[in-house]
């Protein structure tokens, strides 16, 4: 009897010293590690917002929000920083270019200072850049391991294996494939126009984005649309999803306020995983001259001898990272393209004069046959629109970095080690210090004789981030957005329908809140 009562105070005793101790280290990671790190930015000369334990500055960034949602902005007013993110605006104004706030109990650096961002850059490279750990846990289920997330030597290694599947060679297979989708785009909106009817009400948001997602199913995994899908629906319901629990990021346990929706994304997850290993495992065991070799998935597949590459880094993926990449360039590939055709058939439709030059480049560099994917460079003004549009609209609002080291700024500045970094990019693009007094109007010429569209600071334009970590996909998008602008202005012209609501907001992407209804007119 007295050795049960005695084994019982002992398990007592015991599950409360692991209270305690998981207390204690709930504690000392939410309460007195973020405040060590306080004093240590502050000491570091940073200042910013007071943050309130445990939300950080989320409410007010709640507060700031509810204070300016007015329904829309003017159709014409491409000053949408402050409307799509009030509280960045207001805290610039009390505290500068370079501040610190707080989601949660991480902190971050805010900076939309080129000068800044030069001098980062100038000490930190590509492989010694992190990213922000509440990030990498909270879209684990949206990223894992792929490219976006990944760091030090694994991301070389990844980086260096995926690199040639993006080269101008491998992307030249694909754009076959990019004007097949748009030209079945396009024939349905064709078909739409019934005879008699001259024009018809479209919603483009919709179309360009599943158009775009069409294009990146077919160009990563080399499958039809209705195999994609799958996958293409099963990622957009998790992005949602994921969108909705990750709005206390930052606050400790705070997923367990949206849980139902953090179980769903990661259930949609397992469940994307599960589909994309079907489809390389399928692919692993054709012969490899069935399938196309102008697909991402078998570049990547390719055993590194075919793929002409140096061997020194690395080795093959593994499933497991070959799942993870797909994932990352489909979600990266697919909506930032959709989103820069959508803003610029929006800036297009308000600027018709700009549709005519374009209508007459077209016509002056492909003739009136096929477009010729050799000669895209040679659509010059439509690059300058496609700058412009990066600018004002850019669809990647942020990049966003972590300190993996001290990061020694100037002489009495150090980013101290496990800072997350947030550059604001819509700012900088926005900042008339930088662009001008007009810098609030579409005006692509001013791309024309300078990439930088005579930004003051080379680094205050930076639509696909900067370094070492640079948009891999650039190039692509490049092709897709030539090829797919190219085949909508040479059958149809638009204009702004009277339904459009101008509220660019942001659901990770800057995108149109209500979509975005155009009249289109076949030409
Ligand atoms: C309008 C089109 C696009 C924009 C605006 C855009 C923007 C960006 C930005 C801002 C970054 C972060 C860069 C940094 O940290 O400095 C990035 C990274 C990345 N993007 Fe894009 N992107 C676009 C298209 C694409 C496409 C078409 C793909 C793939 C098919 C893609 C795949 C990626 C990947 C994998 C990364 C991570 C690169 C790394 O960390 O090494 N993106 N992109």
């Amino acid at each position: 009897m007295e050795f049960v009562q005695f084994s019982q105070v002992l398990s007592l005793i015991s599950m409360a010293a692991i209270l305690l101790f998981m207390l204690g280290k709930v504690i000392y990671s939410c309460w007195i590690l973020p405040k060590l790190r306080y004093r240590k930015l502050r000491t570091n000369g940073f200042d910013g917002p007071a943050p309130i334990f445990p939300l950080g500055n989320i409410n007010d960034m709640k507060k700031e929000l509810k204070k300016t949602v007015s329904p829309s902005l003017s159709i014409s007013n491409h000053d949408i920083h402050s409307f799509a993110f009030p509280y960045y605006a207001r805290w610039q104004k009390l505290h500068g270019n370079v501040f610190i706030y707080w989601l949660g109990t991480e902190p971050f650096l805010y900076i939309a200072d080129p000068e800044f961002i030069k001098k980062m850059s100038a000490v930190v490279m590509g492989k010694s850049w992190g990213k922000p750990r509440v990030f990498k846990r909270d879209r684990d289920p949206l990223f894992g391991n792929g490219l976006v997330m990944v760091e030090g030597d694994k991301w070389v290694n990844h980086r260096h294996v995926i690199n040639p599947a993006f080269s101008p060679a491998s992307l030249k297979g694909m754009t076959n494939l990019m004007a097949e989708s748009a030209t079945n785009m396009l024939d349905r909106w064709a078909d739409l126009i019934y005879s008699g009817k001259k024009e018809i009400e479209i919603e483009v948001e919709k179309e360009i984005t599943s158009t775009a997602g069409e294009i990146i199913a077919k160009t990563t995994f080399g499958i039809n649309y209705e195999n994609g899908g799958k996958v293409f629906d099963k990622l957009r319901t998790l992005q949602i999803a994921l969108f909705k629990s990750i709005r206390f990021v930052g606050v400790p346990y705070g997923n367990l306020i949206y849980h139902k929706e953090a179980l769903k994304a990661k259930k949609l997850g397992k469940e994307i995983d599960a589909l994309l290993v079907s489809i390389i495992e399928a692919r692993k065991k054709m012969d490899k001259n069935q399938y196309s070799q102008h697909d991402l998935l078998s570049l990547l597949m390719l055993d590194e001898s075919a793929n002409g590459m140096d061997c020194r880094l690395g080795k093959t993926l593994s499933t497991r990272e070959l799942v993870d990449e797909c994932k990352t360039i489909f979600i990266g590939g697919h909506e930032t393209s959709a989103l820069a055709l959508t803003w610029t058939m929006l800036l297009l439709a308000l600027h018709p004069e700009w549709q005519t030059q374009l209508r007459e480049e077209i016509k002056q560099v492909f003739g009136v046959g096929e477009i010729d994917v050799t000669r895209l460079n040679a659509l010059r003004k439509m690059g300058w629109v496609m700058n412009e549009v990066l600018r004002l609209y850019s669809p990647a609002p942020n990049v966003q970095r972590q300190a993996k080291d001290d990061i020694q700024v100037d002489n009495n500045v150090v980013i101290p080690k496990g800072t997350n970094i947030w550059i604001d990019v819509v700012s900088m693009h926005h900042d008339k210090q930088l662009w001008g007094e007009d810098v609030n109007e579409f005006k692509p010429e001013r791309f024309k004789d300078d990439v930088y569209g005579g930004c003051k600071h080379k680094m205050g334009f930076l639509p696909f981030g900067f370094g070492g970590r640079m948009c891999i996909g650039k190039n692509l998008f490049l092709m897709e957005y030539k090829i797919v602008l190219s085949l909508i202005l040479t059958r149809f012209s638009f204009s702004i329908s009277p339904n459009y609501k101008h509220c660019p907001s942001i659901l990770l992407s800057l995108r149109p809140t209500h979509g975005l209804p155009l009249i289109i007119r076949p030409l």
